[in-house]
């Protein structure tokens, strides 16, 4: 268990952490910051929602000094959510220091980001593709860079940002440090490592788990055309306090979130056929707590830190083990428990088992809720929420005159059992009917994960980080805590669209990019691409590789 003190940080840095609710450093934390504030390249892997960002950033402010008035640190993320969010991050970490970040991300007005140049941030988060539009602009020079991160890197990879990468890349100095994070490392990292890491140690938070321990996984087996009351039952019956779920492609997506608000759930969907200005309005609702559910590709698998997301629901499995991983670690951040269920068709079994196998965990098998259990789980919430507006006596005063009136002419139970069918918002008569989506079928592929070794450990209740988890995986990690005020949440989005096409080809090829549409796929499922900015080139096969 390390304090942040023992890192030697100057007090600016300190007072930032502490400010953020962080008390103990995290077990990647803990392995990370000396090194990387030694100025050495690194490969940091470990688990979702274990503060990678923090172990990246904190190293990463220290060694700026605040007399820069130069763009000298870049991280690169795959979305532009996410790129939203480290951002956030780096400004807390960076606040008392005085330090300048600034996101670049695709969909935003080039030239607000040209005129939010001018302040000379020291620090640029941005998705590759809008990041090389500056570039050939000439309004983003990175001579003078010398520190780089590559957060998802993996995921980066996979989306094709390889050649951008490598082009962004070419122009900063070799005389820097290069940071590589992720949750999963498949092989092909290997190939973007040897290119662009000199010497780097590999920090790996040991875990038989690839996926965070806090989170209780489950599956439902479940035909395609039941999948929609499935899911409405799984929500009545244990209500979440957010939940994200997601669909394969854009197309589900929009269909599914526009069922569900049919429905009578407070819900939106995320996907990059919307505007920018529409996805950061659908993640501040989630946020902000004005919806509780959130529909979304791929392009919120990644990275996303929303705090209160208690479940995460594959309405449709993904395509690959990491997906799983990324999205199911969507909750169980920061020592909190979280529930994943995943919709599993007959043809699919196959495909869950190899995501078993690769992630090491085996994944329960759970039974709908009957029809009556999900209405009386409906009607037990709804029962609590008027008990505590009763018990905590608020003032229902102006509601008094009315409720007298209707009580003088009508019955009392059925009055009440008539405002609770109001309150549950209860719609089940409205008819919906989805696009079916064809079955993920699984192909099996050389993957290495984080596995073997001892687990570190990430447990405890509240704020306090430690102790062991369920699924026995973790020990040592000590207790990293949040204090404070806790920090923001994120969310993020990545869309990895549906595929009804066979996945082949080879992903990481040409550039192309368009961040709007991850790899959602439209009709017939191509997958949308989560960083921004412009058309792709690549065709449809170029985008599935894996497996
Ligand atoms: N030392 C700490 N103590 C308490 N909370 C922390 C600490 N470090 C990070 N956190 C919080 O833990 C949460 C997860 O952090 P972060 O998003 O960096 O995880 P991550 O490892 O990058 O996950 P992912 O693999 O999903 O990207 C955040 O809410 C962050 O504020
Ligand atoms: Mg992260």
């Amino acid at each position: 268990m390390s304090t942040f003190a023992e890192f030697g940080l100057e007090p600016d840095v300190l007072q930032a952490i502490s400010e953020m609710g962080f008390e103990e450093a995290t077990p990647i934390q803990a392995k990370a910051i000396p090194v990387a504030l030694a100025g050495k390249d690194m490969i940091g892997q470990a688990q979702t929602g274990t503060g990678k960002t923090a172990a990246f950033g904190v190293p990463l402010i220290s060694r700026i000094a605040t007399t820069e008035d130069r763009i000298v640190a870049l991280i690169m993320a795959p979305t532009r959510e996410l790129a939203i969010q480290v951002s956030e991050e780096i400004e807390k970490l960076g606040r008392f220091k005085g330090l300048r970040s600034l996101a670049i991300y695709g969909g935003q007005d080039i030239s607000r980001q040209i005129r939010s140049l001018k302040r000379k941030p020291q620090i640029i988060i941005g998705t590759p593709g809008r990041l090389l539009d500056h570039i050939n602009r000439k309004t983003i020079r990175l001579d003078d860079v010398r520190t780089v991160v590559l957060d998802e890197a993996d995921e980066m990879l996979d989306m094709g940002f390889m050649e951008d990468i490598q082009s962004i890349l070419k122009l900063v100095p070799e005389e820097r440090q290069t940071l590589l994070f992720s949750a999963t490392m498949p092989t092909n990292i290997q190939k973007l490592a040897q290119q662009f890491l000199r010497d780097p140690e590999h920090i790996k938070v040991d875990s038989k788990l690839l996926s965070a321990p806090l989170i209780q996984q489950f599956y439902v087996e479940i035909q395609e055309r039941m999948k929609f009351d499935g899911l409405c039952r799984l929500l009545d019956m244990e209500p979440p306090e957010l939940a994200i779920i997601f669909g394969r492609t854009k197309r589900r997506v929009a269909e599914l979130s526009e069922a569900l608000m049919k429905r009578g759930y407070a819900c939106d969907g995320l996907h990059g056929d919307l505007s920018q200005n529409q996805r950061d309005t659908v993640m501040r609702k989630f946020r902000d707590g004005s919806i509780d559910v959130l529909v979304a590709t791929d392009v919120a698998a990644r990275g996303l830190d929303v705090t209160g997301v208690t479940h995460v629901i594959n309405f449709d499995l993904p395509q690959d083990p990491e997906s799983y991983v990324h999205r199911i670690g969507r909750t169980g951040r920061a020592g909190k428990e979280g529930t994943s269920w995943s919709f599993v068709t007959a043809r699919e079994t196959d495909h869950l088992h190899f995501i078993e196998k690769v992630t090491r965990h085996r994944i329960s098998k759970k039974i709908l809720p009957t029809l009556s259990e999900a209405m009386e789980g409906k009607q037990k919430l709804m029962a609590e929420r008027i008990m505590d507006t009763v018990r905590a006596e608020e003032d229902v005063t102006p509601f008094k005159w009315v409720a007298m009136q209707l009580l003088e002419q009508y019955d009392s139970v059925q009055l009440l059992a008539a405002a609770m069918k109001l309150l549950t918002g209860d719609k089940k008569d409205v008819n919906i009917e989805l696009t079916p989506e064809d079955p993920i079928r699984s192909k099996k592929r050389k993957f290495e994960g984080n596995r073997g070794g001892s687990g570190s450990s990430y447990g405890g209740s509240g704020r306090r980080y430690g102790g062991s988890s369920s699924g026995g995986s973790s020990s040592g990690g000590g207790a990293w805590r949040q204090g404070g005020q806790g920090r923001s949440d994120s969310r993020g989005s990545s869309s990895y669209g549906g595929q009804r096409k066979p996945y082949q080809g080879n992903r990481s090829s040409t550039t192309g990019r368009d961040d709007s549409s991850y790899r959602d796929a439209n009709r017939g499922g191509r997958p949308e691409r989560k960083d921004d900015s412009r058309g792709s080139s690549r065709s449809p096969s170029e985008d599935f590789v894996k497996i």
